[in-house]
């Protein structure tokens, strides 16, 4: 079967994006993770697919599936190349969509610079929702935050763990570069206090309004930029006490911005979108 895809990254957070509205789109795991094969498909972090909306009030449907071929509730920079895709192929004339996703409506506006923004709602804070199971834990508390200790491969590292509709446990480390986000990264995703595994987040406070982000993606491993990690990491760092909103997140694909208000106001994203090619592969 023969399929019409659009190559894009947000950030270098890469994308296979698919109009699932003019071609019938229904793979089995396997099949998403040979479109994500980077040596026998096109290549991508993350598949997304648009659908017809089945909300009255809502433009689209946006579904996404991580390169190991499962689904997922949310993506921050896919959001912003979801944007980007509809209004480029026609598919609306609004420049603020309302589109419904596995963990509720959210709403990107494309900006005149053409950057996207994304309201991502609020961050999800109790430990049940993330979902994380804090049960006998010990949490250690700083400013508005609770730490959680979690032993990773030997040591106890302290965590933020929050949802940004999907779940996200975020660590504060001396040097983003160095940080062991490769040999961690697997043991954090598959983390026995996380039912539904969880992103991995390695923030480096620069000062209130800076920080560098690298983050362990659940089912994509390590990827140039997460948007949701960044959102998490910057609430994070904001109930720590250690940021004030907005904040520069710089990732090694490039920069984000992410303003919050605190509370139960949401977050705001925003970043680059861009179209890498067109193609077809026959799947
Ligand atoms: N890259 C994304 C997040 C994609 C989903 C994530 N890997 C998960 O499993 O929750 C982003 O930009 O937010």
């Amino acid at each position: 079967m023969k399929i019409k895809f659009t190559k894009m990254h947000g950030a270098g957070n890469d994308f296979v994006v698919l109009d699932a509205i003019h071609q019938a789109i229904e793979f089995t795991p396997a099949q998403w993770q040979l479109l994500a094969d980077r040596r026998f498909g096109v290549g991508a972090d993350q598949m997304l697919v648009i659908e017809r909306a089945q909300t009255p009030g809502v433009d689209f449907r946006y579904r996404i599936f991580n390169a190991d071929g499962g689904e997922v509730e949310q993506c921050g920079n896919g959001a912003r190349a979801f944007v980007k895709f509809v209004i480029d192929k026609g598919l609306t004339d609004k420049r603020a969509i309302r589109v419904e996703t596995m963990s509720g409506v959210i709403e990107p506006a494309m900006q005149q610079d053409g950057r996207i923004t994304v309201d991502m709602g609020a961050p999800i804070l109790a430990p049940a929702q993330v979902p994380f199971d804090a049960t006998g834990l010990q949490a250690v508390a700083q400013g508005e935050d609770r730490l959680w200790p979690l032993r990773v491969n030997g040591k106890t590292v302290l965590f933020s763990a929050l949802s940004m509709g999907n779940p996200h446990a975020v660590q504060i480390v001396d040097d983003a570069d160095a940080a062991p986000v490769e040999q961690d990264g697997p043991t954090i995703e598959h983390h026995v206090r996380f039912p539904k595994r969880v992103n991995a987040g390695f923030m480096q406070v620069i000062d209130r309004h800076h920080v560098k982000l690298r983050v362990f993606e659940r089912g994509a491993g390590e990827t140039l930029a997460c948007g949701t990690g960044a959102c998490a990491a910057v609430v994070a760092g904001i109930r720590r006490g250690l940021l004030d909103s907005p904040v520069a997140v710089a990732t090694r694909g490039g920069d984000l911005s992410i303003a919050w208000a605190g509370g139960d106001a949401h977050v705001l994203l925003t970043g680059p979108a861009v179209t890498v090619f067109e193609g077809e592969i026959d799947i």
